[in-house]
């Protein structure tokens, strides 16, 4: 039997197109439940490690009881509930007694005020975006028990193709210890957080959000940094190599920049930002002809986005570039040993 879920990633898998093991379907079978479900203070039910996992592992792989599409449903638009209550209802019925337990056992976060069918509070609560085009809307009653951190330890990834979310470890997570998803977008501050989460019903008491003021400060400043810097290398990401002088330098300085930004994101602990950070720094330093570091920070994102989705655009580049810069690596070397002759 398999007790690990570790996706395998060889050690050289750029040279020729996709290796024949990526275009497989790797699925984890046989490893046993890595988590329970049990009371988290102060957040209702939680779910912890029932081993310790590593950055990769999967956590679990779930199909959604109910998946529903809802009619012009756009993604961080606020939908009219009332609209789907007659599709959850509709998938609802179909359920088999035992499905539809789990789903009346979930959490639903009601106001005093407002009159809402059980069944859609249900769903506000604990739906996740699902869909290739982010169109659909899943209720997954495991994963749904993962509470919200500002500083997750999890991520999950929609495979259309299978019909699961698969929630993964993005950090080492200790046997006992909670493991948290985001809920919504980090790069902002602890204010503009709790807001957005305020409209889930709940007040965040997650790690990030409970440190004192200094550090709540010093980790606003770390994400909006973080935030600008994505937006300002956004249109500098390309393999060209500046020619002018002044092209060079100001490609210098982006490649001193994108160090920072990756240590930025580490310090700041946002693993889901990690491979954004990664392929910057890598792009960075294939404009200023460093082959080495180019090579390296583009293996180290390919290697985050590989365990992710193993197909997906992201990935492929990545495994596209690291094959490009190795092999001007090696010219270098080359030429090196050439001149040393
Ligand atoms: C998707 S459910 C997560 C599982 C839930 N705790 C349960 O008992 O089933 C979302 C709800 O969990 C609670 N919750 C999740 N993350 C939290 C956090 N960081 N701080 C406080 N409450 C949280 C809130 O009540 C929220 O509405």
């Amino acid at each position: 039997t398999q007790h690990s879920c570790i996706t395998p990633i060889p050690s050289s898998p750029y040279t020729s197109g996709i290796p024949s093991w990526l275009s497989e379907d790797f699925s984890c079978t046989g490893s046993p439940q890595v988590w329970e479900a049990r009371p988290s203070p102060g957040k209702g039910m939680g779910v912890f490690a029932t081993k310790t996992l590593e950055p990769g592992d999967i956590i679990l792989q779930e199909t959604p009881v109910i998946r529903i599409h809802p009619p012009q449903f756009r993604d961080g638009v606020a939908y009219p509930l009332g609209d789907i209550e007659t599709l959850i209802r509709r998938a609802f019925d179909a359920l088999s007694d035992v499905d539809k337990a789990d789903v009346l056992s979930l959490y639903a976060h009601t106001t005093s005020n407002e009159d809402i069918d059980e069944l859609v509070a249900i769903f506000r609560s604990n739906a996740y975006i699902i869909g290739s085009d982010n169109s659909d809307l899943g209720l997954f009653p495991k994963g749904a028990r993962i509470n919200h951190s500002c500083r997750p330890n999890t991520s999950q990834v929609w495979h259309e193709k299978t019909g699961k979310r698969v929630v993964r470890a993005i950090k080492r997570i200790e046997e006992g210890e909670e493991m948290f998803a985001t809920y919504i977008p980090l790069l902002h501050s602890h204010d503009v957080r709790q807001k957005r989460l305020r409209q889930y019903g709940f007040q965040c008491t997650c790690e990030a959000c409970v440190q004192q003021r200094s550090a709540q400060e010093a980790s606003d400043k770390r994400r909006n940094d973080i935030r600008n810097a994505f937006a300002a290398f956004e249109p500098q990401l390309t393999l060209s190599i500046p020619k002018s002088v002044a092209g060079r330098k100001k490609a210098q300085k982006n490649a001193n920049a994108s160090l920072e930004l990756a240590e930025l994101v580490e310090e700041e602990g946002l693993a889901d930002y990690y491979a954004q950070a990664y392929r910057i720094a890598a792009i960075s330093h294939a404009r200023i002809e460093k082959w080495e570091p180019a090579t390296l920070w583009a293996h180290k994102a390919y290697q985050l986005r590989l365990v992710e989705n193993r197909e997906s655009p992201a990935t492929l580049e990545l495994q596209a570039l690291t094959g490009r810069f190795i092999e001007m690596w090696n010219e270098d070397l080359r030429n090196e040993s050439m001149g040393q002759r």
